[in-house]
C-alpha cells in the first residue's frame, strides 16, 4: 500500500492510499478517518460509498462526517467509486458509466468484466486489505453512502444480511431497473438479459433478504435527480410488502448535494454508531 496524503484531523488523520487489487486487476484508491481511539485498539468500521463522479476524498473533504466520528470513536472508509485508466476504450467518455461510475457492482460483460468488479472489492478486498494494516473490529462493520453509493450501500448489505450491522443512504436510486442512470449501467456491465440485473437491484434483493435493523433513508424534496433517477418510493414499496422497516424521510427544500449530505450526517453516524456499539 501506497500512502498518497495524510492530513491531522480531530486529534486524529485522514490518510489515503493507493494499493494494487486483484478484484479489480487494477491500482484502486481510498481514503481513510482514524479517530484519536485508534492508537488503543480494535475500533468500528463505517464504510461510505460516494456518488456518480465521486472520488475517494469527496466525502472525506465534503461530508463533514470526522467531528462526530471521532467523539464517537468510528473509522470511516471511503473508496474510489470505480477503477480508472485501465485502459478500457471509452472509459473515460462519459460521467455515468466508467469512471466514477462503478455501480458497486460486479460486471459479467466484456470488456467491463476484468476490472469493474467493486462489489467484490467493497465487501471482500477492502474489508480484508484494512484488517491486515488498521486497528479495525472485523465483527463492527456497517454502511452508508450517496446517490449511485446509497444503492451501492444497500445491494451491499442486502446481499450480505450478516456482514454489516447496519444500513442508510443519502437519496440512494431507489430502483435502478427503473432509472435511466440504472439502465445504461447495468446495460454496459451486465449486459442485455434484464433477468441478470435483478441481483444487483436493492428494489429487487429486499424481495429475497430482509435486514434485521431498520433501513435509515434521507431524501431532499428539491432533488433534481428525484423523480426521474432515484423514485425512492419504488424501494419504499418493495420494503413495504416484503416486511423490510424502513424509514424514509423526506426532507424539504434539500437538493442531491454534500450541502444537503453534510446536513443530515450527523444523524446517519448517530444511527450507526448505535448499531457498531451494541
Ligand atoms: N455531472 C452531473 C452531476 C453529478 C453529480 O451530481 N454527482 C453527485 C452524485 S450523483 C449520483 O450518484 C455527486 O455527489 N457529486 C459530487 C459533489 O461534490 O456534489 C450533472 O451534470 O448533473
Amino acid at each position: 500500500m501506497e500512502l498518497l496524503a495524510e492530513h491531522q484531523c480531530f486529534d486524529g488523520a485522514v490518510h489515503y492510499y493507493r494499493h494494487p487489487s486483484k478484484a479489480c486487476d487494477a491500482p484502486m484508491r481510498f481514503g481513510i478517518y482514524l479517530p484519536p481511539q485508534a492508537s488503543q485498539g480494535p475500533l468500528p468500521v463505517l464504510y461510505y460509498l460516494a456518488g456518480l463522479t465521486c472520488t475517494e476524498e469527496t466525502f472525506l473533504i465534503k461530508g463533514g462526517a470526522q467531528r462526530l466520528a471521532a467523539e464517537l470513536g468510528i473509522i470511516l472508509v471511503a473508496p474510489d467509486t470505480s477503477p480508472r485508466d485501465t485502459g478500457i476504450a471509452g472509459e473515460d467518455t462519459d460521467w455515468d458509466f466508467g469512471s466514477g461510475a462503478g455501480f458497486y457492482l460486479d460486471a459479467s460483460e466484456a470488456p467491463w468484466a476484468q476490472h469493474y468488479r467493486m462489489y467484490s472489492y467493497v465487501t471482500a478486498e477492502l474489508p480484508a486489505l484494512l484488517a491486515e494494516h488498521f486497528p479495525v473490529d472485523p465483527q463492527r462493520h456497517s454502511i452508508f453512502g450517496h446517490s449511485m453509493g446509497g444503492h451501492g450501500a444497500l445491494v451491499c448489505a442486502l446481499k450480505n444480511p450478516d456482514r454489516y450491522r447496519s444500513v442508510s443512504a443519502f437519496a440512494p436510486i431507489g430502483a435502478p431497473m427503473q432509472s435511466p442512470w440504472g439502465e445504461k449501467a447495468f446495460s454496459g456491465y451486465l449486459g442485455a438479459d434484464r433477468a441478470s440485473w435483478r441481483a444487483w437491484d436493492a428494489s429487487e434483493l429486499v424481495r429475497e433478504h430482509q435486514l434485521a435493523s431498520p433501513i435509515l433513508i434521507d431524501q431532499g424534496t428539491a432533488d433534481k435527480f428525484l423523480h426521474a433517477q432515484l423514485k425512492p418510493e419504488l424501494f419504499e414499496a418493495a420494503c413495504r410488502e416484503s416486511g423490510q422497516r424502513l424509514e424514509l424521510r423526506l426532507q424539504p427544500g434539500y437538493d442531491h448535494s454534500y450541502y444537503f449530505i453534510s446536513s443530515f450526517m450527523a444523524e446517519h453516524l448517530r444511527f450507526h454508531a448505535a448499531y457498531l456499539k451494541a
